[in-house]
């Protein structure tokens, strides 16, 4: 271990053994800021010395990208050659992949790419293992299907480690946070909504930050743990759900055992599946279905009767320029308005501007000028 390390585990262990109350909050803000610095700074090393190689060359495609992350041998190579009829090698050897290998999951009328990777393990965040390489992709992921088998559904903690340790948050939103620095003035601390953290913890993690003056605005409840990524930044904010692999390989009460371990780590029922004899297979693909979020709109040229043969597949939370995007690379450039019948507005026909958030089911008319 090196030095920064040592040093990284020390203050953890601190921290620790600090109740956190009204009178440590303070403390505890600064200590966690600390190792949230080294930490970044222990990564960004460490990367550095992991080399200039080229990183993994994907492309994303289709509707939404999910990843599939595990340690080795948990079959993830067997699981996209069973969602998508793709051919990646498999081996009763840890390494079998050692690079990404795309596939696409057609699934209720959407393109999904499903990305192999070679398998995760313990100091991937550091870079162990090509873990560079592998957590860059991981970060680009839509969703992050994290993948255990029964012998090791206890180890998905570890996992769940690498991915925060890589600054990949799971299942949470991004905590609206703004810090903008300033000349003078000291730390000014404004809310909307609750007063979720005190001026004194917000002005001692800043100072780890070598901040002494800035502006900062945070709407909703907010912890400590929040407020220090956003002043790391660098944080993605990404959905995930795990499966445990294998089950044909142990009886009924096994499965229950490593199912109840994953809920106690992670949180929520993981999906008890065999790639190798597709068992629980189409739950799952429409869970992967359900986790990126898809919804469905009915375009309808001007004039003319809307097309609800075809619908556009597109990430829930689109908006109306998102669907532009995905019609023409001009419909933005030229966009006068838009016309919408559904969920998303009061009335029918009603005309709405490019930041519209469209809603499953909409019908939409997009008006050009010529
Ligand atoms: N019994 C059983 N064996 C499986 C299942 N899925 C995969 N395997 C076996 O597990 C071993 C590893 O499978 P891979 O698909 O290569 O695993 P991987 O996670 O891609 O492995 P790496 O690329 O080395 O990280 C192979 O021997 C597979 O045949 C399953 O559902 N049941
Ligand atoms: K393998
Ligand atoms: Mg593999």
């Amino acid at each position: 271990m090196s030095g920064l390390e040592d040093q990284i585990k020390e203050i953890e262990d601190e921290i620790q053994r600090t109740s956190y109350n009204k009178a440590t909050s303070k403390h505890i803000g600064r200590l966690k800021a600390k190792v949230a610095k080294m930490r970044e700074e222990a990564v960004q090393r460490a990367m550095k010395s992991a080399g200039g190689g080229e990183g993994y060359s994907v492309k994303k495609s289709g509707d939404g990208t999910v990843v599939l992350v595990g340690f080795p041998s948990v079959g993830k190579s067997t699981l996209l050659n069973r969602l998508t009829g793709k051919d990646s090698e498999v081996g009763a050897y840890a390494f079998t992949t050692l690079t990404v290998v795309p596939g696409v999951l057609e699934h209720k009328g959407a393109k999904i790419q499903v990305l192999d990777i070679p398998g995760l393990i313990a100091g991937a965040a550091m870079g162990k293992g090509r873990g560079k390489e592998v957590i860059a992709v991981v970060r680009s992921a839509d969703l992050i299907l994290i993948l255990g088998d029964v012998y090791n559904g206890r180890h998905v903690d570890v996992l769940m480690k690498e991915l925060y340790d890589a600054g990949i948050r799971i299942n949470k939103p991004k905590p609206d946070i703004t810090i903008k620095k300033a000349a003078n003035g000291g730390i000014r601390l404004n809310y909307v909504g609750e007063e979720a953290l005190e001026i004194d913890e917000v002005r001692s993690i800043l100072a780890e930050n070598k901040t002494t003056n800035a502006d900062v605005l945070v709407r909703g409840n907010v912890s400590q743990d929040d407020f220090i990524d956003a002043m790391i930044g660098n944080r993605i904010y990404v959905p995930a759900f795990v499966a445990i692999n294998k089950v044909d390989l142990v009886d009924e009460a096994m499965r229950n055992e490593v199912r109840e371990e994953v809920v106690e780590r992670f949180g929520d029922e993981p999906y008890m599946i065999s790639a190798h004899s597709g068992y629980n297979i189409e739950a799952l693909k429409d869970a992967i279905y359900e986790n990126l979020g898809f919804m469905r709109v009915y375009m309808k040229p001007l004039g003319g009767p809307a097309d609800l043969e075809e619908p556009l597949i597109v990430r829930s939370g689109s908006t109306i320029e998102d669907v532009c995007n995905r019609l023409h690379r001009e419909f933005v450039e030229k966009f006068k308005y838009a016309k919408i019948w559904g969920k998303s507005v009061k009335h029918d026909a009603q005309r709405v501007g490019l930041q519209h958030t469209l809603a499953d089911e909409d019908i939409v008319t997009i008006v050009t000028r010529f």
